[in-house]
């Protein structure tokens, strides 16, 4: 099964109230995107490409600016919120990838939702490192993500372990499962895995996203809904602290 587009239109923004039917039609069908793939693209939801536009466009003006611009805003400039901030190249990578990419992240102080700005500068594949990715083949650790993107790389990996392309679709956003929704429905919605491709050979291209992390409140316990108990219970910010440790690199 190829990434499934929702028509998201009857519950979009915009409307106040969703008719029953158009409801269960919807959770079907997002139900079986998640059952299978792990994600789904969705349209019509009342966030416009324009705004996704906008928002990269200021994102790439800060990441254009001179390193000594961008320190005072540096990660660890901000002692009560370890996560906020800008992370420059290669300072940061998943253990699986060889990468080179700049982030800047926005975090609230209440909970681990988080939006990430990515920046991935032009690429010289001659100079390429021998199996280099733009990112890392991982999943994501809270609930969903929202992931915004402008230009094509990004693959994401089938159940049956084969990974295709999730091509750009304006005016789309793609839904990813994440860890904990997968821990939380004892593996009934799979986490999907991805990762982003370098640019074909010749093509140097620049590459923009936004991933928005949606994560439970820390102190909000996670357990099987399914009484199971495959997984024992945990609280999403301690299980969002012990992956993040898990899963990066600093250099
Ligand atoms: O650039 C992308 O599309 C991937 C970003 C991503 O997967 C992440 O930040 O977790
Ligand atoms: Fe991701």
């Amino acid at each position: 099964m190829s990434i499934p587009v929702v028509d998201f239109g009857a519950y979009s923004l915009s409307e106040k109230d969703v008719a029953d039917e158009q409801m269960r039609n919807l959770s079907e069908e997002l139900k079986t995107a998640f059952t299978e793939v792990g994600c789904v693209f969705l349209k019509n939801t009342g966030i416009t490409q324009e705004q996704v536009d906008r928002v990269m466009d200021i994102s790439k003006k800060f990441f254009m600016q001179p390193e000594e611009l961008k320190r005072p805003f540096s990660r660890k400039s901000f002692a009560n919120n370890p996560i906020h901030g800008w992370v420059s190249l290669e300072t940061e990578r998943y253990k699986s990838g060889n990468e080179h990419n700049a982030f800047l992240y926005l975090k609230t102080d209440e909970n681990g939702t988080t939006l990430r700005s990515l920046y991935y500068p032009p690429v010289n594949s001659d100079k390429a490192k021998e199996g280099q990715l733009r990112c890392g083949e991982h999943s994501d650790y809270g609930s969903i993500t929202l992931l915004f993107q402008s230009s094509e790389g990004l693959q994401v990996r089938r159940r049956s372990g084969e990974f295709i392309y999730a091509p750009c679709i304006p005016g789309t956003v793609l839904v990813n499962i994440a860890d904990l929704v997968q821990r939380w429905t004892s593996d009934r919605f799979v986490s999907v895995l991805h990762r982003v491709l370098l640019p074909p050979v010749g093509e140097s291209c620049t590459r923009q996203s936004l991933a928005f992390f949606v994560q439970p409140d820390d102190e909000a316990l996670i357990t099987c809904c399914d009484g199971s108990n495959k997984y024992p219970p945990v609280t999403a910010g301690a299980y969002l602290i012990e992956r993040y440790n898990d899963s990066y690199e600093q250099s």
